[in-house]
């Protein structure tokens, strides 16, 4: 019989370099929020993919940016751990941006937040928004700032180059007993993926910063005995104008968004889903501890 791999993959790179929808495509189901907006993902979610063998754990970690609020440093500060922690590196960057700022900025920490034994990809992303030679020019232009194991070039998006970066990953994993049983496509407990639900629907609904400043929390969960599950949750916001703001004339906005989050997780889960949502003014969320612990993330990471 085969020997069995398995182990951790850290995908990092900018906000918005699509590291979540490469986790959904090399996973195969909707584990982690795509949105457009940037900074959506706040904490370490894992999705697991099976490939022959070999059991491939992703760690898809918040983006790498320049921290400025505790909330900001903290989701930094994760993203990093979850690189240190992995087996094998994943650095994600976009085609038709380059080398940003961003990206040099990511290059120059590389080192101190990896170890010699781990290896460290480059895929490069969103390969259909550039032509060939600026592919090319780009790949080159990485390696020759750092010796990668190997280079991807991708679309995440399209499914373009996956397979191919799925099977390097998972032959490069180092041996051992499989981590999860194989159908749990996610370890993320329930609540907080249904959390993450209603969040991704209040940013689509939502304009400019309001998104930033709110998190949600499941308080309860409940299987009924006809199958469904009633499910109730708390919108944190920091202000008394932004409760205003969600709830909607006469409600509209949020009966909007509890359909929208409802539907999506009862389609996610298979079966019919009771959706209660309350919208609670905290003003000192972005401070409390019991937060970040919800979200998966440190308290103290963020000072
Ligand atoms: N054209 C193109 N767009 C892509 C591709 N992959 C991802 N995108 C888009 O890029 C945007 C960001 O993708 P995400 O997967 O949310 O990015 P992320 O890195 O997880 O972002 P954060 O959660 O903010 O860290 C979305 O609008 C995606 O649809 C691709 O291959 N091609």
């Amino acid at each position: 019989m085969a020997e069995t791999k398995a182990g951790f993959v850290a995908l990092i790179g900018e906000p918005n370099a699509g590291k979540s929808t490469l986790l959904n495509r090399m996973v195969g189901a909707k584990v982690s929020i795509v949105t457009h907006k940037v900074q959506t993902t706040r904490a370490r979610i894992r999705g697991v993919a099976m490939e022959g063998d070999s059991q491939i754990v992703f760690v898809d970690t918040p983006g790498i940016f320049k921290p400025k609020r505790r909330l900001d440093r903290a989701m930094v500060t994760a993203a990093w751990g979850g690189a240190a922690d992995a087996d094998i590196v994943v650095l994600l960057i976009e085609a038709h941006r380059g080398i940003t700022e961003g990206v040099e900025a990511i290059l120059a920490a590389l080192d101190a937040h990896s170890n010699p034994n781990q290896k460290i990809a480059l895929a490069i992303n969103k390969i259909d928004m550039v032509p060939v030679e600026t592919l090319l020019a780009l790949a080159q232009d990485m390696n020759a700032r750092r010796a990668f194991d190997e280079t991807f070039m991708i679309s995440a998006e399209k499914g373009k180059g996956v397979a191919d970066l799925r099977k390097w990953l998972a032959a490069e994993l180092p041996e051992g007993p499989w981590l999860y049983p194989e159908d749990q496509i996610a370890d993320l407990p329930m609540r907080m993926i249904a959390a993450e639900m209603t969040r991704e629907k209040l940013t689509l609904n939502l304009h400019q910063e309001l998104p930033y400043q709110l998190t949600v929390e499941t308080e309860s969960w409940e299987e009924r005995k006809d199958g469904s599950a009633r499910v109730d949750q708390v919108i944190y916001v920091t202000r008394d104008g932004h409760k205003g703001i969600i709830l909607g004339k006469g409600g509209e906005t949020i009966k909007r968004i509890s359909r929208a989050a409802r539907e999506e997780l009862s389609e996610f889960l298979g079966r019919k889903v009771h959706l209660f949502l309350q919208v609670k003014v905290r003003p000192n969320w972005l401070e409390e501890a019991e937060r970040y612990g919800e979200m998966g993330l440190d308290f103290k990471d963020g000072n």
